[in-house]
């Protein structure tokens, strides 16, 4: 028993000096471990805000950005936060009563101030943008449009945010902003990869963007936009096509078939049964069709559905001029438009409607699209009403009119043909964001995308935790064994005192 207790006295590791120095070093090890750990995690994430607010033809929406305050330079990060939609018609429907189109905004702005922790509002910027209904209205009344804008601006400029400005977007920024949201939201914008042409359908205006190999601008310098994002240049071709956006395509359409100013049109576009008196004054109440008003026309006129397709696509191409086109090619109305190339993302009224008329999958043949709009468009219209109880009329009674012209658009007026249709995808939200020009706007003014890629750090945080770890415990059992000389000596057959 005694033989034994001295061995264990006699261990070499259990001298003083060993324990002492161990000790230190253990110490030493946590401490350097936990210094390099602390001073380099990753703080806790506060966020910045930019809030945008879309003032569309029919309808003006809010959207607020927030991105992790330390990382302004990264892609990917910002994220759409919330969206409100304003209550009522877009701003420029308020040319007769401007401080309605400021007063219609607050309810929204005041869901942002609780939304916007309040330590932030003041260097929250705010932006409003507006699109082709002002651009319509600005034409038409410049001094109308003007007076809207100062309404607009007096209401939010009695919010805490830094607000940067009211003005309406040329149809081109619009085109390329869309671009830039899609491509970024999707990452494509960083990595380099291949990026995804934009379409969108709004109210006024219709706008198509995209890279393709054979435009470098020298065409029609009116479609071109250059970019250097993250060290990348980008050609761009855009097009806003005033007048062709869904509600005013309608407008065109209907001007189409009351040329000589009847009583009664028969509309191959809306479902056989639908019938409404309509005003003569409010369908020509539009830039896009005041100089086509029938002269001596009745007040009303009778609008009263057919319900058929094939029709209806004569009467929506009628609006389109293919037979002009000075450059290589073009799109419609004389407007040149390179090869189309890669995939495409179609938002806004793009995908309310084809996602209404359950067509979002492009994977569907072009055919059997044209046959469920057929037979679509001649449904009864007591029977569509039926079917779609929760539907506003006014949205439901133009879908076979809109489906018909997105087909037309997409395949007369852009030359989608059934080769490259399943290039298309219906899109609503990108992660979580809504595909708009609104996010890339922000990007753009906030200098939040960088010209060139910007510099990472060579390791991840879990990476360099763990390299400084194993660094600490090496350079410990190096200084263990640095102090050999001072181990005692221990021998393999300890002797029995
Ligand atoms: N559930 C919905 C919502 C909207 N719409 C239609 O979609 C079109 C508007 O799309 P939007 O992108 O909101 O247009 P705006 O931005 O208001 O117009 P613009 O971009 O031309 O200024 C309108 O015709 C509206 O009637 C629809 O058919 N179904
Ligand atoms: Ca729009």
């Amino acid at each position: 028993m005694s033989a034994q207790r001295d061995m264990k006295e006699k261990n070499p590791w259990h001298t003083p000096v060993t324990i002492i120095f161990s000790v230190i070093g253990v110490i030493a090890i946590v401490a350097l471990v936990t210094v390099a750990v602390l001073q380099n995690r990753p703080l806790p994430q506060k966020y910045k805000y930019g809030i945008v607010l879309d003032a569309g033809s029919s309808h003006t929406a809010l959207y607020i950005y927030e991105w992790p305050a330390e990382k302004d330079n990264n892609t990917g990060r910002v994220e759409q936060t919330l969206s409100c939609k304003v209550d009522g018609p877009g701003i420029s429907s308020y040319a007769s009563a401007p401080w309605k189109a400021g007063k219609s905004l607050t309810k929204c702005l005041e869901q942002a101030r609780q939304k916007v922790p309040v330590k932030r509002h003041s260097e929250t910027p705010l932006y409003l943008g507006a699109t082709a209904g002002m651009r319509l209205l600005n034409l038409e009344d410049s001094s109308a449009s003007t007076k809207v804008f100062q309404a607009v601006e007096e209401a939010l400029q009695k919010f805490p945010f830094s607000f940067q400005g009211a003005r309406i977007l040329s149809g081109q920024e619009e085109g390329a902003f869309g671009w830039v949201t899609v491509n970024y939201l999707d990452d494509r914008l960083e990595q380099n990869l291949q990026t995804r042409g934009a379409l969108d359908l709004g109210g006024a205006s219709t706008q198509i963007s995209f890279v393709s190999d054979n435009f470098d601008g020298s065409d029609s310098p009116d479609n071109a936009v250059a970019f250097r994002l993250y060290g990348n240049d980008y050609n761009l071709y855009t097009h806003s096509f005033l007048c062709y956006g869904k509600d005013q395509a309608l407008r065109k359409t209907l001007a189409q078939q009351t040329k000589s100013g009847p009583g009664t049109i028969l509309d191959p576009c809306f479902h056989p049964g639908y019938t409404e008196t309509k005003n003569y004054s409010v369908l020509y109440d539009s830039p896009c069709v005041s100089d086509r008003k029938p002269q001596g026309a009745p007040a009303t006129f009778n609008h009263t559905g057919k319900g058929n397709f094939s029709r209806c696509q004569e009467v929506v191409k009628r609006i389109f001029n293919f037979t002009e086109c000075k450059y290589s090619q073009c799109s419609f109305n004389e407007v040149f438009q390179p090869r189309l190339q890669g995939p495409f993302g179609a938002f806004s009224a793009y995908y309310f409607v084809m996602n209404f008329l359950n067509l979002t999958d492009t994977s569907i043949p072009l055919e059997v699209v044209t046959e469920r709009l057929s037979r679509y468009c001649a449904t009864p219209w007591n029977q569509v009403k039926e079917q779609h109880p929760g539907v506003k009329l006014k949205y439901l009674a133009e879908y076979c009119f809109s489906g018909t012209y997105i087909v037309t658009l997409l395949t007369k007026g852009y030359n989608f043909t059934s080769e490259n249709y399943p290039n298309i995808k219906f899109i609503k939200k990108i992660k979580g964001s809504d595909a708009g020009w609104t996010l890339g706007y922000m990007l753009n003014l906030t200098n939040m995308i960088p010209a060139e890629a910007p510099d990472s750090p060579p390791l991840p945080y879990a990476g360099y935790v763990s390299i400084v770890t194993v660094i600490a415990l090496l350079l410990f059992v190096l200084f263990i064994f640095s102090l050999r000389p001072l181990w005692p000596r221990c021998s393999k057959h300890p002797q029995i005192i």
